[in-house]
């Protein structure tokens, strides 16, 4: 499951309590999680000034600091501690950790600076956490091969890239909006079901635009995996992780 950070502070206790539900019946849950405003916000207090080119942060060192300091720190907790509150067990651990997520440079690191794409997933090292009960909160920080280079990685991006990795069936994206809309007739409507060719054409003609569209190049890539579908949904609505699992036509499909 990715968690956006723009519903994580939105979550209500269900959400967790369903998670809490689900491993009692066996189905495990692996949370990548964001956190994008909580960043910007924190660069803002800190007087740190950063951009976005095509929805990826501009990173230099000192971003990444903060990046690191947000994400594997304030907000991977915070998602351990209201996890842990409904009686579940919860592991935090950034990218790093392990070597859990390795990265190289993306295509236009000239314009964006230290932000990663995946190249490995320590697969083990997640079932191994899981194994032991726990639900791995996973922040989106990287390393370079040689362990010594950290990434800023898209939190979406991250989060398909351990969907494949793990070979799971389904990946779950959490985020503000009820699923992938588009206007009919002048009135906006979530689609249920979307294929590749249909998002395509999505992106092309702006109806899918900014933060959506990490989000369904990450789906993308990991469908043509292992993974067999994606869905959006919205993270403020009631049991939404059950629901999503009993089939009941929430939020958006993304199928081949
Ligand atoms: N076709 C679309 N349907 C729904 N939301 C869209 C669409 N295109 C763009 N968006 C935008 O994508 C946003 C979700 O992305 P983002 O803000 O990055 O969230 P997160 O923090 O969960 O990753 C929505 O709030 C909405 O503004
Ligand atoms: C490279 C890049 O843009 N990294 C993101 C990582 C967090 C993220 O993706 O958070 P959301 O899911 O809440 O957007 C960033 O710095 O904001």
């Amino acid at each position: 499951m990715k968690c956006g950070g723009s519903t994580l502070a939105a979550l209500p206790i269900s959400f967790f309590e369903d998670m809490r539900q689900l491993q009692d019946e066996g189905i495990v849950t692996v949370i990548v999680h964001g956190g994008g405003p909580a960043i910007s916000e924190t660069l803002g207090k800190l007087g740190i000034e950063s951009g976005f080119v095509n929805g990826l942060r501009v990173t230099n060192e000192a971003v990444l600091d903060v990046v690191e300091m947000v994400l594997s720190g304030q907000i991977n907790k915070e998602i351990v501690r209201r996890i842990q509150l409904t009686g579940a067990m919860a592991l935090g651990l950034s990218g790093v950790d392990g070597h859990l997520i390795e990265a190289k440079p993306v295509a236009n690191s000239h314009e964006v600076g230290l932000v990663g794409d995946v190249t490995k997933v320590n697969a083990e090292l997640i079932q191994g956490i899981v194994s032991m009960g726990y639900i791995p909160v996973i922040a989106p920080v990287g390393l370079g091969a040689d362990g010594g280079q950290r990434y800023n990685i898209n939190a979406d991006t991250a989060a398909g890239a351990v969907a494949s990795h793990l070979g799971v069936e389904q990946m779950v994206v959490v985020t503000d909006v009820p699923g992938i809309m588009k206007t009919v007739d002048g009135e906006k409507r979530v689609l249920p079901v979307v294929s590749v060719a249909e998002i395509e054409e999505m992106i092309a003609s702006g109806d899918i635009y900014g933060g959506m569209i990490p989000k369904v190049r990450a789906a993308i890539a990991c469908i043509q995996g292992r993974v067999q579908e994606v869905v959006i949904v919205n993270g403020s609505e009631p049991n939404v992780l059950s629901k999503v699992l009993k089939g009941t036509g929430i939020g958006t499909r993304i199928v081949r």
